[in-house]
C-alpha cells in the first residue's frame, strides 16, 4: 500500500441516489438530482478558478490542494434514476461494476455514492464482482442531506475523495465517520446516528483523526498477476433467513422450495440452531437437492464455530459454515460463487469455505498462525526474554520481524521467507536505513525471491536512506536477471540516478566493464548521458581505443543489445 505522488489524480464519482443528495417532496425524502452543482457552490468541494486554468468541462470538480504539489480532479457521473438504496439490486451493483470497467483505465480511483441502506450489500457484492482490483472503490454517503447546514456528507464525501485520491488502496472499500472499512467487513448498526456503519470483526483500513492512520498490515495488496476481472454471472435465486426460537420446519420448507438455489441461514450464538428433527430434516433435504446453505451468525461479532451440539447439527445437515462473515458478504459470497460458470457443485462448496477477497479469518489459518506465533518465534522470543504474555511477545515481533525478513531475503531463504507471509507479516516494512527485503534480495541477485515479493505487490521503487532504489543495487551488482523482473513489474532509475549515471557510465567504460554498462542500459539509463567533464561513455570509450566498448556501445545505443541475450 503507498501513498500516490503523482501532481493530479484523476477520480470517477459514480453518484447512484442515497440520502445525500436527497430533497424533501411532500414532507418525505426522495433522491435528488444535481449534486455535482451543490458540490460546485462548496468550496471544500470546488476550486473553480484551478478548474478554469486548466480548461476542465462542467461535470469535472476539483478539490482544493490537499497538500502543495497533488490536485485531485473528478468527474461526477449521475445515474438514470437515482435510487433510494432500498430499491437497489444486484442488477445495479452489476451496472456500477461495468461502468468502473469501462473507465477503469482513466482513473486512478472510484468513490461511488450510495443510499446507507443497503450499502454494506453493495460493497459485499462488488468486492466479489471485481477481481484484481489495483484501484481503491470507495462507496460512501450520508445520513442527512449535504445540502443542509447540519450533515454528515460532507465529511465523508470529502474523506473518500481523499482517501481515493491520496492512497493506493486496492479494495472495496466503505468510508463513513473518518473510518475506512473493508466493504465486504461492513453492516450498518444505526439508522439515526452519524456513525452508521461498523466492521464487527476486522479493525478499519483506515482510521482519519489529526493524522491519517493506514492499517497497513491489513491492507490487501494488489495483484500484480491479472487484469480487472468483472464477473458478469452471478446467481440471483438466493436468500436469507433468520432463524428465531420456534420457527417452524414448513416454514423453513417453503423458504427453501425451488427456485431458490442458495440460502444464507442467520443462527444463533456461535451458529446454533434449534435440533428440531423435522427442521434438521428440511435442511438435509434442501442439501441433498443441491441447495447451497451457509450459517452465519445473528450476533454482531464472533464466529460459527462447532462448539455446541447445536452448531455441530447444523454442520452435520450439510450447511457450511460461515465464520466471522455478515450476512450480507455471506449472500454476496453465495451469489458469486454459485453464478461461477464451469463449476462442479463441490467446487463451489469449497470455495465458499475459502477466504476470497478478506471476507472472512478462517479459523484453521488462525489455529495455524498462533501456533506457529507462539511455538517458534513469538513464543522463543519471549521465553527468552522472560515475556509471558502474548502482547508482549507480539510488540517485540513487531520489532524484530522487519530486520528478520532481511535476515531471510539476504540468504535468499524463499521457504522460510513464504512462512513469514503465512504468519501475516509484511514484506514491504522498512528495516533500518529503509531497507526493504527487495533491496536486499535485489542487492543479492535472488531472482526467486525478488518474484515472490513482486507478486505480493510490494513497492518496486521505493528508497532506501542512502536513497537507493532496488533496481539501483540490482545495477550496482549487475545482477541483469533481477533488474529484468524489476522493469518489469514497473522500476525505474530515479531523475537523480539517471544524472548521476553519466559519470559512472564513463568510468565503467574507462574499466572496459561491459556487464557493467550492460545492466545500466537495461535498467534504463539514457548511455549517452555525458559525466562530469563533459565527455560521454562513447567518447571515452574511443578515446581509450577500446574497439570491444566501442561496438556495445553503439549496438546498446542502437537497440542492437535489445535483442542479445541476458
Ligand atoms: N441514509 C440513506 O442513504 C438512507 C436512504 N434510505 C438510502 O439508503 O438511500
Amino acid at each position: 500500500m503507498a501513498r500516490a505522488t503523482e501532481p493530479e489524480r484523476r477520480l470517477l464519482v459514480v453518484y447512484t441516489g442515497g440520502t445525500i443528495g436527497m430533497r424533501s417532496e411532500g414532507g418525505v425524502l426522495v433522491p435528488g438530482r444535481g449534486l455535482t452543482s451543490v458540490l460546485k457552490t462548496l468550496h471544500i468541494f470546488h476550486d473553480e478558478e484551478y478548474a478554469r486554468a486548466r480548461g476542465l468541462s462542467e461535470d469535472t470538480l476539483v478539490l482544493p490542494p490537499a497538500s502543495p504539489d497533488q490536485r485531485i480532479i473528478y468527474t461526477v457521473l449521475e445515474c438514470q434514476p437515482l435510487f433510494d438504496s432500498s430499491d437497489m439490486t444486484i442488477t445495479e451493483w452489476l451496472q456500477i461494476a461495468q461502468t468502473i470497467e469501462k473507465h477503469y483505465t482513466q482513473y486512478q480511483g472510484f468513490v461511488i455514492i450510495h443510499g446507507t441502506d443497503t450499502m454494506a450489500f453493495a460493497a459485499s457484492v462488488l468486492s466479489f464482482i471485481l477481481e484484481n482490483l489495483q484501484k481503491p472503490i470507495i462507496l460512501t454517503g450520508a445520513q442527512v442531506p449535504i445540502h443542509t447546514l447540519w450533515n454528515d456528507g460532507r465529511e465523508n464525501l470529502l474523506g473518500a475523495l481523499l482517501m481515493a485520491g491520496q492512497y493506493i488502496i486496492p479494495e472495496v472499500c466503505l468510508f463513513f465517520q473518518n473510518q475506512l472499512f473493508r466493504g465486504n467487513r461492513t453492516t450498518k448498526v444505526d439508522s439515526r446516528k452519524f456513525a452508521a456503519f461498523c466492521s464487527p470483526n476486522l479493525p478499519p483500513l483506515a482510521t482519519v483523526g489529526v493524522d491519517v492512520t493506514i492499517n497497513r498490515d491489513l491492507v490487501r495488496k494488489a495483484s500484480r498477476e491479472g487484469q480487472l476481472v468483472v464477473h458478469r454471472g452471478v446467481e440471483r435465486d438466493v436468500g436469507l433467513l433468520t432463524f428465531y426460537p420456534g420457527i417452524p420446519a414448513s416454514l423453513v420448507r417453503a423458504f427453501l422450495q425451488p427456485p431458490l438455489k442458495g440460502l444464507v441461514v442467520e443462527t444463533f450464538g456461535s451458529g446454533n440452531g434449534p435440533t428440531k428433527p423435522d427442521l434438521l430434516q428440511e435442511l438435509r433435504a434442501a442439501v441433498e437437492r443441491g441447495v447451497v446453505i451457509v450459517n452465519c451468525t445473528h450476533c454482531l461479532q464472533g464466529a460459527v464455530t462447532s462448539d455446541y451440539a447445536s452448531g455441530a447439527a447444523m454442520a452435520g445437515a450439510g450447511i457450511i459454515p460461515g465464520f466471522d462473515m455478515t450476512s450480507e458478504a455471506a449472500l454476496a459470497k453465495l451469489s458469486y460463487v454459485l453464478g461461477q460458470p464451469g463449476l462442479s457443485l463441490d467446487d463451489r462448496k469449497e470455495m465458499l469455505t475459502k477466504d476470497l477477497r478478506g471476507e472472512v479469518t478462517l479459523p484453521v489459518a488462525d489455529e495455524r498462525r498462533s501456533s506457529l506465533q507462539c511455538g517458534t518465534m513469538g513464543h522463543r522470543v519471549a521465553w527468552l526474554l522472560g515475556l509471558s504474555g502474548r502482547q508482549e511477545a507480539d510488540a517485540i515481533q513487531d520489532v524484530l520481524m522487519p530486520s528478520l525478513a532481511q535476515a531471510v531475503a539476504h540468504t535468499g531463504d524463499l521457504a522460510t521467507l513464504q512462512a513469514l507471509v503465512e504468519l501475516g507479516h509484511d514484506l514491504s516494512l522498512e528495516g533500518s536505513s529503509g531497507q526493504t527485503p527487495l533491496h536486499v534480495a535485489a542487492r543479492r541477485g535472488h531472482t526467486e525471491v525478488v518474484t515472490m515479493l513482486l507478486r505480493r505487490g510490494v513497492d518496486v521503487n521505493t528508497h532506501n536512506e542512502d536513497g537507493h532504489s532496488p533496481l539501483m543495487l540490482a545495477v550496482k551488482g549487475r545482477h541483469r536477471g533481477v533488474i529484468g523482473l524489476l522493469r518489469a513489474a514497473g522500476a525505474c532509475l530515479s531523475p537523480q540516478e539517471l544524472e548521476d549515471a553519466g559519470t559512472e557510465l564513463c568510468r565503467l567504460a574507462h574499466r572496459a566493464d561491459s556487464e557493467g554498462l550492460r545492466a545500466w542500459w537495461q535498467a534504463g539509463a539514457d548511455l549517452e548521458q555525458p559525466g562530469y567533464d563533459g565527455r560521454s561513455a562513447l567518447c571515452i570509450a574511443e578515446a581509450a581505443g577500446n574497439a570491444e566498448v566501442v561496438a556495445l556501445l553503439k549496438n546498446l545505443q542502437g537497440g542492437v543489445g535489445a535483442l542479445q541475450p541476458q
